[in-house]
């Protein structure tokens, strides 16, 4: 998409830094924040800062703007958050395209759903199919036929190899490594720097090299 378009993004940190330096090549503008952290102050320099959803229901009264479009700046192990509010302004009628940084390598074939973001640097192969709101953040690899659910997050620089398979929000630590064919269940985290050698049961935390459980959720 290299059409000018406005959005509004959920999550005033980092992450809504990273997007609006991907939106702003696109010539894209952010044109409001909101985020849940009274305490929070706005990440972009000259854009407002709202609230919680009391506050985004009185910006949208101040601004009854049509061509919107809203992304998810939230990162961590919170993708089951990034989803709900992906699918609350969903049912606003505000699209959540995917957000695509334009030096990331996709496979033709690769199949990416809508909320994404798919980040600089990052390689996505052939038949790699990726669920809405998940993030592959800088440098992430996703080799061929990797399967990732919804609202995961592969953290920077981590490796999934051939044929991986990662349930709903499940986060990758930075700089992991998972080996061919194996299986990560839903809500797991891996550790920074693990190599994952073995599945991974859901609601498991894993970490070290090999990976072993350290907390189960
Ligand atoms: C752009 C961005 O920044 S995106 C964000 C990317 N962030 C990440 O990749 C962070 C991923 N998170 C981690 O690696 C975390 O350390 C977690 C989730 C694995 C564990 O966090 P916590 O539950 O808070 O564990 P805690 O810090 O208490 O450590 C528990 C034990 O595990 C060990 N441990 C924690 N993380 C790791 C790790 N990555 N590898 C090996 N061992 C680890 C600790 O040393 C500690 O061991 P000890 O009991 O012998 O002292």
């Amino acid at each position: 998409m290299n059409q000018p378009n406005k959005y509004i993004i959920w999550g005033s940190a980092g992450h809504a830094k990273v997007l609006n330096d991907i939106l702003q090549v696109r010539k894209s503008n952010i044109i409001a924040l909101f985020d849940n952290d009274d305490s929070i102050k706005s990440a972009l320099e000259d854009v407002p800062l709202y609230h919680g959803w009391v506050g985004f229901h009185k910006w949208r009264k101040e601004h009854p703007i049509t061509d919107i479009s809203a992304a998810i700046a939230i990162g961590g192990n919170s993708g089951r958050a990034r989803l709900e509010i992906g699918k609350n302004f969903l049912a606003l009628g505000i699209s959540t395209p995917k957000i695509i940084h334009h030096t990331a390598t996709i496979a033709q074939s690769a199949c990416i759903e809508q909320g994404c973001h798919i980040l600089a640097q990052t390689m996505i192969s052939s038949d790699v199919i990726i669920g809405e709101f998940t993030i592959i953040n800088n440098c992430g690899s996703v080799d061929h036929e990797c399967t990732l659910g919804k609202g995961v997050h592969v953290a920077p620089g981590a490796v999934l190899c051939g044929c991986v398979m990662v349930g709903d929000y499940t986060m990758i630590g930075a700089g992991s490594v998972i080996l061919p064919r194996i299986k990560i269940g839903e809500g797991a985290i891996v550790g920074a720097g693990s190599v994952v050698t073995k599945d991974v049961p859901s609601h498991t935390v894993v970490a070290g090299n090999p990976a072993k459980i350290i907390t189960r959720k």
